[in-house]
């Protein structure tokens, strides 16, 4: 029996993780199996994967979870060799993933016949302002590729901006059902089909595009911990030049306790998260920028101020 495929796409930091764990979290009993861009989804470490054989980690939910690094069409059929087989196939792209490459890859005969494309989701910030939208290419082709745009962050704006946000994408892709998915919270009936007899048809994957690499990723590691208001203060000063940032650190405030660190769409928020585990730096950030913005090195300066000397 074909496995239903969903692409989740969006732009940095627009809210893809969200919806994958909520989706996972909200399973009801249906065999998942999620593919995840390079960060690695929330709770999902990315050591735990890369200690995974087959590159396929079993969850506590039942769901199962892989990497997106390598071949797409070889981690999926790695997935469809498992026993059991999963019942519904999610992929999670990278936010500097255009799905038009990714829908091209999935409509290879085999893969079809066996993992059918069903829905095209992106999440779009709807903090996003339609001039943004507007001008960025990259986010106007994950929206048109998409069956449904699903809204994060409605909960950071007022009636008026997601409202002027929605008509800029309707007049972008007329044909999307958009719909608002607070925190992750996508409707379960709009995801997954209700006759799984269904083959979806194949789908116009839009036009190639030459894909320039425009951003960077740079990280920075340390082993000692890291004084919480020095950390706001270096935040503070690489904001202007970041897309994107996430990590795990210990504080000097609260050792043996690791804070999730969050920087998208210009706001960055910290949680709590789980203890340090043994054998992996304790301070993890990565950081995402335009490629010639920011340098390792004035990175390395800026954080290297936060941890204690000595
Ligand atoms: N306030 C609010 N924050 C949200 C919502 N959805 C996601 N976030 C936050 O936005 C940040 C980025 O969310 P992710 O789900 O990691 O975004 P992503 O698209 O997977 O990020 P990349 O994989 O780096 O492109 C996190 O701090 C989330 O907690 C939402 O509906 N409301």
């Amino acid at each position: 029996m074909p496995v239903p495929v969903l692409l989740i796409t969006g732009f940095l930091g627009a809210g893809k993780t969200t919806v994958v764990n909520h989706l996972l979290a909200h399973a009801a009993g249906r065999r998942i199996a999620a593919v995840v861009n390079d960060f690695g989804a929330v709770n999902i470490d990315a050591e735990l994967i890369a200690g995974a054989s087959d590159g396929v980690v079993s969850l506590s939910n039942g769901c199962i979870c892989c990497s997106l690094e390598g071949d797409l069409l070889r981690t999926l059929a790695t997935l469809l060799r498992r026993d059991p087989r999963p019942e519904f196939i999610v992929i999670e792209t990278s936010g500097v993933a255009d799905p038009a490459d990714i829908v091209r890859n999935l409509m290879d005969p085999l893969i079809w016949r066996e993992a059918p494309l069903e829905t095209v989701l992106c999440v779009v910030d709807a903090t996003t302002t339609p001039e943004k939208l507007n001008g960025e290419a990259l986010l106007r082709s994950q929206v048109r590729a998409a069956d449904i745009v699903a809204f994060s962050k409605v909960d950071l704006v007022d009636a008026a901006g997601s409202q002027q946000l929605r008509e800029a994408i309707r007049a972008l892709h007329p044909a999307a059902v958009v719909v608002d998915a607070v925190h992750g919270e996508v409707p379960a009936a709009l995801l997954f089909p209700v006759d799984v007899d269904r083959v979806p048809a194949p789908r116009e994957p839009g036009p190639r595009r030459p894909t320039a690499d425009r951003f960077e990723t740079l990280s920075w590691t340390s082993e000692r911990p890291v004084s919480l208001p020095r950390l706001q203060q270096a935040i503070g000063r690489l904001a202007p030049k970041l897309v994107r940032a996430k990590g795990l650190f210990e504080t000097v405030e609260q050792p043996g306790r690791l804070m999730v660190f969050q920087f998208a769409g210009g706001r960055a928020t910290l949680a709590p998260g789980e203890a340090p585990a043994a054998g992996v730096p304790r301070t993890r950030i990565v950081f995402i920028a335009e490629i010639g913005v920011l340098s390792k090195a004035e990175i390395d300066g800026i954080m290297e101020a936060c941890v204690e000397a000595g």
